[in-house]
């Protein structure tokens, strides 16, 4: 392999570290983990770089003088700092172009993890990505993308001359750049379970919303508690919602719990957007043979009673729990990721845009 790349924001990033592996480690200390982050493959250093907030500049230099020298050289604070926000822009809230909450009628029909695959989907086609994890009591995205550092906080930077300034939340980034708040985060013990209840659940869930210091983001995720209890119900209520995927898996009470679930948000006047079946079959890995293991497929009439494309239908897949349960989802070499971020990104380009401005109700 030529070690003669040309070393330019426009360099692709894979390419690149394959020509020069040092680059990796010059990588790492700017922050982009590039070797466990899944987009490398398609993206430039720029885009890495303007992913993960920080200027291309200082990190060009640094490739070019490691390739020089045979080592990583030091590398300023400032320069692997995230710029959060653009300067002259702390006096409005960060905007959202689409919040997105992945909703399920009922618990464990995998809505952490499709959250987290359509998370990493839209991050490779490009897209700045959040997730909130609003499932305060059962908080499972962290463990998901491998993040255990509890989140730091930082002086609100839009607060007024002369005004105690507010701590905010800095979200969490995982190695590809997908920013997360969740409430185990809050504290260095995983394990730590959440008493929070009804009232104070839905106010934590609006500090996460708008007490974090998010980037600009072109899709907030929102992985929202399990059911169609008060808890979802609230976020739904509470905050500018553009469209809603639902989560649901092949089951005979899928349809009538789909329809409570889509009755609900219906009526709250809110769009669903699409519809995931989730461990819809798996196919054995020896004989190809297909297996409907919870039964057959509700898929398109629950789409029906949605009022929804039908997005996927997802198999049960042992090598996606293995790296879901390793903190590697952002790993997974599936296309099943593109197939979900083009559905959701084609439902949204359909839909009427909304304000810019994100508006608290
Ligand atoms: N397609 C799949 N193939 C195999 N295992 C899966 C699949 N989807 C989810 N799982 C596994 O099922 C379990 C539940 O998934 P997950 O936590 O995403 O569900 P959930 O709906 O968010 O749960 P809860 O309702 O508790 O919030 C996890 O162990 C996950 O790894």
């Amino acid at each position: 392999m030529s070690t003669t790349i040309e070393i330019v924001p426009a360099t692709n990033i894979r390419e690149l570290v394959a020509s020069l592996p040092i680059a990796e480690e010059v990588l790492t200390e700017f922050g982009l983990h590039c070797a466990g982050c899944g987009v490398n493959k398609y993206e430039t250093i720029g885009q890495g770089a303007a992913a993960h907030g920080l200027r291309v500049e200082p990190i060009v230099a640094a490739l070019v003088q490691a390739r020089l020298s045979g080592r990583v050289p030091t590398i300023m604070n400032e320069d692997r700092t995230p710029q959060r926000r653009a300067p002259g822009e702390f006096n409005r809230r960060a905007r959202f172009r689409y919040v997105v909450p992945v909703m399920s009628g009922k618990g464990g029909v995998g809505k952490s993890l499709t959250t987290g695959l359509f998370a990493v989907g839209l991050r490779r086609a490009g897209m700045k990505v959040g997730i909130l994890d609003a499932d305060i009591t059962g908080p499972s995205i962290p463990r998901l993308f491998g993040l255990r550092t509890p989140l730091g906080l930082e002086p609100d930077p839009a607060t007024p001359a002369g005004q105690q300034p507010k701590p905010l939340m800095v979200p969490a980034t995982s190695r590809s750049a997908i920013e997360i708040v969740s409430s185990n985060l809050l504290t260095d013990q995983e394990d730590t379970a959440m008493i929070w209840r009804g009232p104070i659940l839905s106010g934590v869930i609006r500090q996460f919303y708008e007490q974090a210091l998010w980037s600009d983001l072109d899709y907030l995720l929102i992985d929202l508690p399990p059911g169609t209890s008060d808890a979802p119900l609230t976020v739904l209520q509470s905050l500018a919602v553009d469209g809603i995927v639902l989560v649901t898996m092949p089951q005979r009470l899928a349809t009538m719990i789909v329809r409570k679930a889509a009755n609900l948000v219906h009526q709250l006047k809110k769009p669903i957007v699409g519809v995931v079946e989730n461990m819809s079959y798996f196919v054995a890995p020896d004989t190809g043979k297909r297996y409907d293991v919870f039964g057959p497929s509700y898929a398109d009439q629950v789409a029906d009673l949605a009022g929804a494309p039908l997005f996927a239908r997802m198999p049960i897949d042992p090598n996606l729990v293995a790296l879901a349960d390793a903190g590697r989802i952002e790993e997974i070499d599936d296309p099943i990721v593109d197939v979900l971020a083009q559905q959701l990104q084609r439902a949204m380009a359909a839909r009427p845009k909304q304000a810019e401005t994100i508006s608290i109700i």
